[in-house]
């Protein structure tokens, strides 16, 4: 059966999976979730015409020609309009987000002016509807600010709140179920018996998932028997999503496929056309999503990095894509490749201005040293030509 390409298995996973429902939560809760409805201003912002600067309000027509002298009639701070006219002759002190008073329609800075008790001259030429942020100029009211499917950072949070929204109606947080496979395996802390090591990739799984949105639910390790694996597979149902770690590739005690098959599991794919990672498996376990994560623990994280994201993305209501990349240079040549899209491990410093990755001489897919100490992964994809060093590539970052 021949390997699918990356990008294939993404947009597979974004068809299979349908974002989960809404619940309403206060704005403080909504950071880095997704907005499951367009939201609406409930004002219109700003809601009267506003200085820009700290300066003058006046007639255009009186500063014309400069030098001009005006009479200072009043003040306009923020938060505080001046409540008469301005009329031929006079000007308004106004400070920046100060309301535009009745019969100005122009600002000067103040750094264009000389003041002397109520006198004013007016040193620069004014021209008409300078400095001033006219109502609505942001958003009105009624006016739709965020789409649906927007992702709640820092800029939406605020915009939401300046529209006077207080609640938003954000996608579920998915919750995600995991279990590791393996009599080889005991929990981090125990005392391994011979021939055991400890399951390691549970902890950093967990971490991913809640970074990505989700809720980790980590049901430790299935034993490589029918009953043992049956038994997490019924206890993950109470999960949004379920993920394997091992058992992915074709050994005799790689049962995962086999046994789920039991439990309801449908295989959408198999095997992917990338190192590392290559026995990942997805698909629905009832109607569960389901991920399949090769055993060792670098493909795993590397496959989460990449499979889980986009599922969780998706569950909550946005695209499913591959994670965002930089150009980097390369530090050394690399050989052409094969057949498969290479993740490399690699040390990543900026230069210059510039990133520069280095290739760990170590790509071992057991190493979680070296995964550990890579700041990137350095995407080639099939059949990328030889390239020298110096040459660009892009890269995919890891937060350490
Ligand atoms: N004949 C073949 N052998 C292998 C192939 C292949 O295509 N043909 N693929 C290799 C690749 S690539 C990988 S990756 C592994 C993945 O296989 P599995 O998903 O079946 O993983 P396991 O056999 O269960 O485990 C592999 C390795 O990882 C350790 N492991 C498993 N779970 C954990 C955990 N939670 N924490 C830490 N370490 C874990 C496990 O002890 C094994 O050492 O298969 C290759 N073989
Ligand atoms: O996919 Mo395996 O991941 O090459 O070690």
């Amino acid at each position: 059966m021949a390997l699918l390409p990356v990008a294939d298995a993404i947009e597979k996973i974004g068809t299979a999976i349908a974002p989960l429902e809404a619940e309403r939560v206060s704005l403080a809760e909504a950071g880095h979730r997704v907005l499951a409805r367009e939201l609406a201003a409930l004002r219109t912002q700003p809601p009267f015409d506003a200085s820009a600067m700290d300066g003058y309000a006046l007639k255009t027509e009186d500063a014309a020609r400069v030098p001009a002298e005006l009479k200072v009639i009043g003040e306009a701070p923020a938060g505080r309009a001046f409540e008469g006219k301005v009329r031929s002759g006079e000007a308004v002190r106004i400070f920046t987000g100060g309301p535009l008073p009745e019969g100005a329609d122009t600002i000067v800075i103040q750094e264009d002016t000389e003041r002397s008790g109520d006198t004013l001259r007016i040193l620069e030429a004014a021209l008409p509807g300078k400095h001033i942020r006219r109502a609505g100029l942001d958003f009105s009211e009624g006016e739709t600010v965020l789409k649906k499917g927007a992702l709640l950072g820092p800029a939406a949070l605020s915009l939401a709140a300046a529209a006077n929204h207080t609640a938003l109606d954000v996608y579920r947080r998915p919750r995600v179920a995991f279990f590791a496979t393996g009599d080889e395996l005991v929990p981090p802390g125990e005392e391994p018996g011979p021939s055991q090591i400890v399951a390691s990739t549970g902890a950093g799984l967990a971490a991913l998932i809640r970074r990505c949105g989700g809720v980790p639910l980590d049901l430790g390790i299935a034993r490589d028997n029918r009953e043992s694996l049956l038994e997490k597979a019924e206890a993950a149902q109470e999960a949004d999503m379920v993920v394997t770690l091992g058992g992915a590739s074709v050994g005799e005690h790689d049962l995962v496929q086999d046994v789920l098959g039991e439990a309801g599991l449908d295989v959408a794919f198999w095997r992917i056309a990338m190192r590392p990672g290559k026995p990942l498996m997805f698909g629905a376990l009832k109607d569960k999503p389901f991920l399949g994560l090769p055993g060792n623990p670098v493909s795993a994280l590397v496959c989460a990095e990449l499979f889980l994201s986009a599922a969780l993305m998706r569950l909550q209501g946005r695209q499913a894509a591959h994670p965002r990349l930089l150009p980097a240079r390369l530090a050394v040549p690399l050989k052409a490749n094969d057949t498969r899209q290479d993740y490399i491990r690699a040390a990543l410093e900026e230069e210059d201005g510039e990133w520069r990755a280095e290739p760990l001489s170590v790509q071992d897919s057991s190493m979680l040293s070296g995964l550990a100490r890579a700041g990137c992964l350095i995407v080639r994809p099939p059949h990328a030509a030889a390239a020298e060093a110096g040459a660009l590539v892009n890269v995919l970052p890891l937060e350490g």
